[in-house]
């Protein structure tokens, strides 16, 4: 199970500004990746120690007042389907308007928690103007200031309540290895399912998901055995035209939460774009394994360099985590289909991987001594010793006396030492400083 808050709510309400709040502590940590300007779309949270992902579905509606319902409509639909609990952002100042009826409207007919958030609540003269919001009657109301933080470590309690504590997504079910395939929009999902399963019809079964629609199909031929993540959504979305780059993102949400490793496609005939580095965030984020398919390679005109120039400017725009499989492929003329599978079990096995404390030190400590952090103000930081954590991703705790003083570029050394010594393809590592 995933932990997927999505924000709903009309225009000007306060949406974006509760979703910096509950994600500020966490993106002002996280470092912009090439290219992809961060925005309100996706961001993750934490809360007594509860990571939880949050979807923000607003802010992407233009033009005149009589589209605003049509958008307000798929916005608040899609929420329902993606997400675990529900926030609903209203405005005190303004009381109920009729865009706010639209919306409660289309939250009626889910069953999902939801939190109905009077927002600009801002000082105790607005305490007690919220109460016509239960004439919805569809969740209890929250009183908070977005902009102050008034309210919101209430919220945020009972919020939390309905989420999974341990990060169980995996292996929770079964034992299977879980893999989504993910990517925007005709990039080539659902012919990779197909080719997939579709003429081996026998050799898989179908197990219906149960917190929703979603059908996770067991994979067993060929040596492999593993789940594939929601192919149902995968097929039914290929149905949908979503033109917009929005909904698609929103959409992989799930599915790479749901997963351990994830089969990111892109189109070779369009190379990596704005979009796709959305959808490749998200799985950063989510410390989850990747591997990248360059698929409709056989739409590719190529010259014995052209693989080799390709992959570069790849990993280039992928920097600073590019230490992940790149695979080109075609589902059409079916090359390295197999290949595909093979290398995402390999992702799957570097995702697991631990190296005991022992071990860890002999080698680290050697390499921090040669090299250590540079003083910072005349303060020198001794690291004593390293520890991976027993969490499902690999991250690793260095005790030191100064753990704030350490930087992100010995950081990312200590990192790439670590890549360089361990087989961690394709997977995200987290690296703690922590004080001793
Ligand atoms: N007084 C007060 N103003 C707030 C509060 N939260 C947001 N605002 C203001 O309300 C306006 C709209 O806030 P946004 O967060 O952009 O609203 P939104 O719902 O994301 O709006 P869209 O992008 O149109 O969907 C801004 O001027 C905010 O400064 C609050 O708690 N108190
Ligand atoms: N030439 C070529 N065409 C491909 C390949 N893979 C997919 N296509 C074509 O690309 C188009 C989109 O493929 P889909 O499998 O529907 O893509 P999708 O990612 O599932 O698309 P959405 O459902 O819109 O998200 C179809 O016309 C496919 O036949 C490939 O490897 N080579």
């Amino acid at each position: 199970m995933s932990n997927i808050v999505a924000i709903v709510g009309r225009p000007n309400v306060g949406k974006s500004t509760l979703f910096n709040r509950l994600t500020e502590s966490r993106q002002a940590i996280v470092k912009e990746i090439s290219g992809v300007t961060r925005d309100r779309l996706y961001g993750r949270g934490e809360w007594n120690g509860i990571e939880f992902s949050v979807i923000d579905t607003g802010g992407y509606v233009h033009g005149s007042d009589d589209i605003f319902e049509g958008e307000i409509r798929k916005q608040v639909e899609i929420a329902i389907q993606e997400a675990t609990v529900i926030i609903f952002v209203v405005d005190v100042m303004t009381g109920i308007v009729d865009l706010d009826e639209t919306v409660v409207k289309i939250l009626r007919k889910t069953k999902k928690p939801i939190f109905i958030v009077a927002n600009k609540v801002d000082n105790t003269e607005r305490v007690g103007l919220s109460s016509e919001f239960y004439s919805f009657g569809i969740g209890d109301v929250y009183d908070i200031s977005a902009t102050n933080g008034s309210g919101t470590g209430d919220l945020l309690d009972d919020l939390v309540k309905h989420f999974d504590i341990n990060d169980k997504t995996v292996n929770e079910k079964d034992d299977l290895p879980r893999f989504a395939i993910v990517g925007k929009p005709n990039v080539g999902k659902s012919s990779l399912v197909n080719a997939l399963t579709g003429e081996e019809r026998n050799i898989v079964t179908d197990i219906s998901g149960t917190t929703r629609d979603s059908i996770d199909t067991r994979y067993k031929a060929f040596g492999f055995d593993f789940m594939l993540v929601d192919t149902a959504g995968i097929r039914k979305k290929a149905k949908v035209t979503e033109d917009i780059e929005y909904y698609s993102v929103l959409r992989s949400v799930r599915s790479i939460e749901d997963s351990d490793v994830c089969i990111f496609m892109i189109d070779a005939t369009e190379g990596l774009q704005k979009q796709d580095l959305h959808i490749y965030y998200i799985i950063e984020k989510n410390s989850k394994g990747v591997v990248v398919l360059v698929n409709k390679w056989d739409l590719v005109e190529k010259d014995h360099t052209t693989m080799k120039q390709y992959e570069e400017k790849i990993r280039e725009q992928l920097a600073p985590f590019n230490d992940v499989p790149i695979l080109f492929t075609s589902t059409i003329t079916k090359q390295r289909i197999h290949k595909t599978l093979e290398t995402a079990m390999e992702v799957y096995e570097n995702r697991t991987r631990k190296i005991s404390t022992s071990e860890l030190n002999e080698v680290m400590l050697d390499i921090i001594q040669a090299t250590p952090p540079p003083a910072v103000k005349g303060k020198y930081i001794r690291i004593k010793y390293v520890q991976q954590l027993p969490t499902h991703s690999p991250a690793f705790a260095f005790f030191c006396n100064l753990p704030q003083y350490v930087g992100d570029s010995y950081k990312r050394f200590l990192e790439n030492r670590l890549r360089e010594r361990y087989n961690f393809t394709g997977i995200p590592l987290k690296i703690f400083f922590r004080k001793k």
